[in-house]
């Protein structure tokens, strides 16, 4: 997959080959988007061109709120890229969204966007809007190509006769349903991040936990415990994360921390990138009164999240 950024008003002289692309922010690349990317591969093999994603960042809400968005993306753009290359798209546009792209004219953005770039084909939702003020829809692609494009509208999609949507699984998120959210989404729940330095207490209680660096901008699921799978270098491990504020020791975190214990794991782990799964909710986060309570309730959380995976205690 070739990643291409594009921004508005630069010029760029671009060597495209025909796409026939699919257009969204596509936050979580739920299955919604999915049938909505799908629908536009399956029509670059009809027409032999190539398959294109279009999207955009940052999010257009932090452009249109004018601050920075906090607890909200489902997926950062590094994983949204990583989901679009397991999907073997030919060519991901990154459109920059700024003041200019939003006022664009849906016309003015169908020329720029698409007809300069080699689009043939376009593919959106059904509720999918772009250019000035989101007039722009994609049932009045005829008349803002002049006809030079053809294009797709791909219906409602729904799980449980509700629409798959964004805001659907932001809820379900703040709920701790991961296993409702993982059919959504059509995979786990998954942060990918950086491994950063904490406070150093978890080897010394016998839990050493890696500390993910995760922008503020991303979703979590709720405050608590959860049952996960970490990714690191090809291999698979399970292992229990805390989402949370470390009330036992601290009283005055602003973020919440997200850390995980692997288990049968020893390595230093220390600026490397993991991938972690949330499987499970398995519990609130308290605050204990002491050391001794906490590894207690850890111990108690190993022995559910094994029993939660079926793995031998
Ligand atoms: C499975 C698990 C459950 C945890 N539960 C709690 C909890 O209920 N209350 C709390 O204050 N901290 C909890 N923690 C966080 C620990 O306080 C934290 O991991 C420990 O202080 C080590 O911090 P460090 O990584 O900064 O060294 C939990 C951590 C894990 C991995
Ligand atoms: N089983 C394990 N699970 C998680 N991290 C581990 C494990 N074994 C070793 N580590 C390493 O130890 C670090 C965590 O130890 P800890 O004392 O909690 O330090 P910190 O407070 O910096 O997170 C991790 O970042 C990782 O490099």
């Amino acid at each position: 997959m070739q990643i291409i950024n594009l921004s508005y008003p630069d010029h760029y002289q671009l060597d495209i080959e025909p796409t026939s692309v699919a257009v969204g922010y596509f936050d979580g690349v739920h299955k919604g988007h999915q049938e909505v990317i799908n629908k536009a591969i399956k029509e670059s093999e009809k027409q032999n061109i190539k398959s294109a994603v279009m999207t955009f960042n940052p999010h257009p809400l932090e452009v249109i709120k004018k601050e920075p968005l906090k607890d909200f993306l489902i997926t950062s753009l590094n994983e949204k890229e990583k989901i679009l290359e397991n999907l073997n798209i030919d060519y991901l546009f990154v459109v920059t969204f700024n003041k200019e792209l939003a006022q664009l004219l849906p016309e003015n953005f169908v020329q720029k966007f698409f007809i300069d770039l080699n689009v043939r084909h376009v593919v959106g939702g059904f509720d999918f809007s772009f250019g000035h003020k989101g007039a722009g829809k994609i049932q009045n692609m005829d008349q803002y190509s002049k006809g030079k494009l053809s294009y797709s509208v791909v219906d409602k999609v729904t799980y449980e006769g509700d629409k798959v949507s964004s805001t659907r699984i932001r809820d379900l998120l703040n709920e701790g349903n991961m296993s409702l959210v993982s059919k959504l989404l059509g995979r786990p729940f998954t942060l990918k991040a950086r491994v950063v330095h904490g406070e150093k207490r978890g080897r010394e209680i016998g839990y050493p936990t890696a500390n993910l660096g995760i922008d503020p901008s991303h979703k979590l699921p709720k405050i608590g415990v959860y049952a996960v799978k970490v990714s690191y270098h090809d291999q698979t491990y399970y292992g229990m994360a805390n989402i949370g504020f470390n009330p036992t020791f601290v009283d005055d975190l602003s973020q919440p921390l997200v850390e995980v214990h692997i288990f049968d794991f020893n390595q230093s782990i220390y600026d490397e990138h993991i991938e972690v799964e949330f499987h499970q909710y398995i519990r609130s986060e308290e605050k204990f009164s002491g050391v001794d309570e906490l590894i207690y309730y850890m111990k108690q959380d190993e022995r559910d999240t094994k029993n939660f995976f079926q793995i031998l205690n």
